[in-house]
């Protein structure tokens, strides 16, 4: 049974430890949520906006210098499964030097390499407290995520009217850990799949909110308890679309594997522990970008 008409939960960071039933309740079955009163200032979120934009709109000379650190971090560029999209990748971004190399790369000024640190350590720091409040919600300790790395997108939507009802990224689910989505402000576009039927939710623009999904690494470390869910962004209206991603990937090189907490004789482990640059490379290998965490799955 589908859930109907009901929406996508809405977390109030400031109201905890009153909101860890909601948060676990909306990690199982839908795999996603927004969060308000998050600590992000909305000028800081609009100024990011705006390098994001205009980062996107130099010149494809200049975006081929972001290359990739693992695979795929760097330019993506329009490509026959997503024409529409392009996306530009810092790895590592509570690196300071890691973002300064990205800046540079791309020739940014230096009010704009600013506004990049001071998001990288903003949303940084909120990508560890939401994965410590999730560890908490299931009765783990919340610094399980300390050492492990982030990745930071910029991607861009070249909607035109002629494109109206096509597809601006297919259907698929984040291999990260969790992804925090400053989506566009004005033009909306991503559907989030729900959970028991095949239903696809609209996630419309919510001012100063931010979206949170679960992806591929959550699932594997939760031993099945949190939920990746499936997206898409679909063209909805013309316009440029530009939305900001920051994904918790994993351990940058130990193993994803569920601590023991949530494995026993009723739970067993669901998943062969994996390196997450190889579960990257996996899923590229493996044409479609849902469902590869099931290649992972011990069968009894
Ligand atoms: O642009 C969006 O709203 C979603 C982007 C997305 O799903 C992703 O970067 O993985
Ligand atoms: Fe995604």
């Amino acid at each position: 049974m589908g859930k109907g008409k009901e929406s996508i939960p809405t977390i109030d960071l400031s109201n905890f430890p009153g909101e860890y039933g909601k948060l676990r309740e909306a990690c199982a079955e839908w795999g996603c949520f927004r969060v308000v009163n998050h600590g992000i200032p909305l000028d800081l979120m609009w100024d990011m906006k705006k390098v994001a934009r205009s980062l996107l709109d130099l010149p494809v000379e200049i975006k081929r210098r972001n290359t990739d650190v693992i695979a795929r971090s760097g330019y993506q560029e329009p490509s026959p499964v997503n024409p529409l999209y392009e996306s530009l990748g810092l790895y590592d971004m509570a690196s300071s030097h890691s973002v300064q190399t990205f800046c540079s790369q791309l020739d940014a000024s230096p009010h704009q390499s600013e506004i990049m640190e001071k998001y990288a350590q903003a949303i940084y720091a909120l990508t560890m407290e939401i994965g410590g409040k999730l560890a908490e919600s299931l009765g783990l300790n919340s610094d399980f995520c300390k050492e492990w790395t982030c990745l930071f997108r910029i991607n861009k939507y070249n909607f035109t009217p002629e494109v109206v009802g096509s597809t601006g990224a297919q259907i698929h689910t984040d291999s990260s850990f969790l992804t925090i989505l400053q989506l566009d402000e004005n033009v909306g576009g991503l559907e989030v799949m729900e959970r028991n039927s095949d239903a696809f939710i609209p996630v419309d623009p919510l001012p100063g909110a931010l979206l949170i999904n679960l992806g591929d690494v959550a699932t594997a470390w939760s031993n099945g308890r949190l939920f990746n869910v499936k997206h898409r962004v679909q063209c909805k209206e013309a316009g440029v679309r530009v939305s900001i991603a920051t994904f918790l990937l994993g351990p940058k090189e130990a193993a994803v594997e569920a601590p023991p907490e949530l494995v026993d004789a009723e739970h067993p482990r669901l998943y062969v522990p994996f390196t997450y640059e190889e579960y990257r490379k996996l899923r590229i290998s493996s044409k479609s970008a849902a469902g590869t965490v099931d290649l992972l799955r011990i069968h009894s």
